[in-house]
């Protein structure tokens, strides 16, 4: 991992200037920050307000660091860079990550002026599956355990990166025995209940959720409507199947897109299950949304060979019409027609004749 120089952080973000702050959560908070190298990137700090929450903030923060730094790098996965230490007894840490310029899915969905095109919905749930399925099938194991469009960060190509691993967790460690529940509420699985019940259907539960998110663009828990829960919403929708009420109606559905949309609400219906073994693992999940999209390819490819062939023989029909025509103004004498033009043309035939 690399070390880096705390102070030289604190100079590269101005002192931990508010005009360097990105955002704040709540235990902590992410500045922009300029290196020496001219390199831009993110640096984490954790809150420092109350004595017993700083302890706590900081707790999340090294757990950050510890889950990050355990991790090979991954293209759905924030990059994590370094870490500082304050060396005074302070006990102060710096987390430092790739930045991620373009905010949040969740912003993208609830705040940007604009929505998200189908196909750019489609990518954004299949990249977070990739994120979800590079935790769980990786080594080391990891269980997120606060999956949600707050933490699913955009880079400077929109890359859906998955960021906040504060409440992650190794299973394979000794603390997670002990570890209590934690996660957000509206995208917290409601089997997960005790240390005991921690598994990685937690993180299947909560991007089921997410999916539902991309595909209506309806917040999570909305107490302006009823249900209030996106999940007792949008379930027994799909269960009666009537899917096409869930999709967000702001912007036109491309036709050659409703399989694919179907089968991620299919796949998050599957991931709200209540019973926890009846929920896909990240495999199936996305092998149900690979097939989807390779089913997708082949109708387009097939579409478009159809459209080539068809090309193929227009351009075909044509330029025979046209050497018969000549062939026969040749037969005729035809004083009118282009004698040169026609013996051109049947030098053409001959040629095509040989080829064949
Ligand atoms: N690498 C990054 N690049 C750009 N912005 C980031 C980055 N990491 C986090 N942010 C933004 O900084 C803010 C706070 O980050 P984050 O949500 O990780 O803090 P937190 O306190 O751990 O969150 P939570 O409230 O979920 O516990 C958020 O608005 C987030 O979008």
């Amino acid at each position: 991992m690399v070390e880096f120089d705390y102070e030289q952080l604190v100079i590269a973000t101005q002192s931990f200037s508010p005009s360097r702050l990105i955002g704040k959560g709540s235990h902590g908070a992410v500045y922009q920050c300029i290196l020496q190298d001219n390199q831009v990137v993110a640096v984490k700090r954790s809150s420092i307000s109350g004595v017993e929450t700083q302890l706590d903030n900081l707790k999340k923060l090294e757990n950050e660091i510890f889950i990050l730094s355990s991790l090979r790098e991954s293209s759905h996965i924030i990059s994590f860079l370094g870490a500082a230490a304050q060396d005074t007894a302070k006990n102060d840490k710096l987390l430092v990550m790739e930045l991620m310029p373009n905010g949040s899915l969740h912003d993208l969905l609830h705040v940007a002026a604009t929505p998200p095109p189908w196909p750019k919905r489609v990518e954004i749930a299949m990249q977070i599956a990739r994120a979800v399925q590079f935790l769980h099938e990786g080594k080391p194991l990891v269980i997120h355990r606060d999956i949600k469009s707050a933490n699913i960060l955009f880079d400077s190509s929109w890359t859906a990166k998955l960021a906040d691993f504060g409440l992650a967790i190794l299973p394979a460690g000794s603390l997670s025995q002990a570890t209590q529940p934690a996660g957000t509420i509206g995208y917290l699985d409601p089997c997960y209940t005790a240390p005991h019940k921690l598994s990685t259907k937690n993180d299947v539960f909560s991007l089921g959720v997410v999916f539902l998110e991309i595909i209506s663009c309806r917040k999570v828990i909305d107490v302006t409507k009823a249900p209030a829960s996106i999940v007792e919403w949008a379930i027994p929708l799909v269960e009666k199947q009537r899917v096409m009420e869930i999709c967000d109606p702001r912007i036109p559905f491309p036709t050659y897109m409703k399989g694919m949309i179907r089968r991620i609400l299919s796949v998050a219906s599957r991931c709200l299950s209540e019973n926890e073994d009846c929920r896909p693992t990240i495999g199936e999940i996305i092998m149900a949304m690979e097939t989807c999209s390779i089913e997708r390819v082949r109708t387009i490819s097939t579409a478009w060979t159809s459209i080539l062939h068809n090309l193929i023989l227009i351009r075909r029909r044509r330029k025979m019409t046209r050497k018969c025509g000549a062939i026969h103004a040749i037969h005729q004498g035809d004083v009118n027609s282009d004698v040169s033009r026609g013996k051109m043309l049947l030098k053409d035939i001959l040629a095509d004749v040989t080829l064949k």
